[in-house]
């Protein structure tokens, strides 16, 4: 969505990516996507078989290590071994959800971020109960769809999601994000035509992005997959790491777009751009904005 066609353009592109505390988002992302590649952080990933391989490939392609690790039995010898832990409930079961919490509370114990990704959180009571055992094991960062955000954000079992994808625009779903943010105590990011992150006080949206992303399954498990590489190079600030992860993810879907014919292509495209990107795209073409 960003035009960098002319230098004047791209002059206004990094002034309107300037935050308020003086952030300029494209030069931050860069940086952070430059620790990752110089880092490869070991990111265990715990998450539904429908994502495995666009989540493990686009961790690779952006430079980090995945590790698709579920046994409860290897959650004690290699979860404090990893840098940052993934939990994507997307294909939960009764076997799994054992994993997952044992994964988080290690991580906590090791003082490793964690990242959960609500997937389908309404669907069904056995869902929402996992993920509000989860939430209480402090996660650093939540990422949903606008549908998966509010409903957690309520806690209401019976919201009108129509399964893993959402019915709602990310604008619908700001306030709850900040609510779940004060709740929690974690960063909440809602992904849309702008993905919008808050720590329940300030919110900003990062605008980078390509509709057709929607149409590709796990592209949202493989965007919180990269928050968590880039959280995991930079614990300390996970606001602004979940924005640069955003934001680079959905660069590497507008440039991809170049090549694509489809939502295939652009599978192939996609990992192909978050492998190739470059400082200047970086700098001059991510746009994140401040909300007033
Ligand atoms: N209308 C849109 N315009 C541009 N980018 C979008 C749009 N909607 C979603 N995206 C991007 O698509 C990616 C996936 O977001 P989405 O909201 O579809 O996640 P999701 O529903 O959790 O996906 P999944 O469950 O299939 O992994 C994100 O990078 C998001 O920024
Ligand atoms: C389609 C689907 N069903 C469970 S998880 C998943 C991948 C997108 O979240
Ligand atoms: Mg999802």
């Amino acid at each position: 969505m960003a035009d960098e066609s002319s230098p004047e353009l791209a002059v206004e592109n990094v002034r309107t990516a300037m935050n308020p505390a003086g952030i300029l988002w494209g030069r931050r992302a860069w940086e952070l996507l430059s620790l990752v590649r110089a880092r490869s952080p070991l990111v265990q990933c715990i998450t539904n078989f429908v994502s495995m391989d666009l989540v493990a490939n686009s961790l690779l392609a952006a430079g980090a290590s995945p590790a698709m690790v579920h046994s409860v039995h290897e959650i004690d010898a290699f979860t404090p071994r990893c840098d940052a832990i993934y939990v994507n409930i997307g294909t939960l079961s009764e076997s799994w959800l054992p994993s997952m919490r044992a994964a988080a509370s290690a991580a906590v114990a090791a003082s490793r971020p964690w990242i959960l990704d609500p997937v389908a959180v309404s669907a069904s009571d056995f869902r929402m109960d996992a993920c509000l055992g989860l939430v209480a094991l402090r996660p650093a960062v939540i990422r949903g769809n606008p549908s998966e955000i509010l409903a957690l954000s309520s806690a209401c079992r019976f919201s009108d999601s129509k399964g893993v994808d959402s019915s709602h625009e990310s604008t619908d779903a700001v306030e709850a994000a900040m609510s779940l943010a004060r709740t929690s105590n974690a960063i909440v990011a809602v992904s849309g035509a702008i993905d919008y992150v808050t720590d329940g006080q300030r919110v900003v949206g990062a605008q980078n992005g390509v509709p057709m992303l929607q149409k590709i399954t796990a592209t949202g498990c493989a965007v919180t997959a990269l928050i968590a590489a880039f959280v995991a190079v930079d614990p300390s600030n996970p606001f602004e790491a979940t924005v640069c992860a955003l934001s680079i993810f959905g660069l590497a879907g507008e440039m991809g777009m170049d090549f694509a014919r489809g939502p295939a292509s652009l599978r192939i495209s996609l990992i192909d751009s978050l492998h190739g990107l470059d400082e200047q795209n970086v700098a001059s073409r991510v746009i994140v904005s401040p909300m007033p």
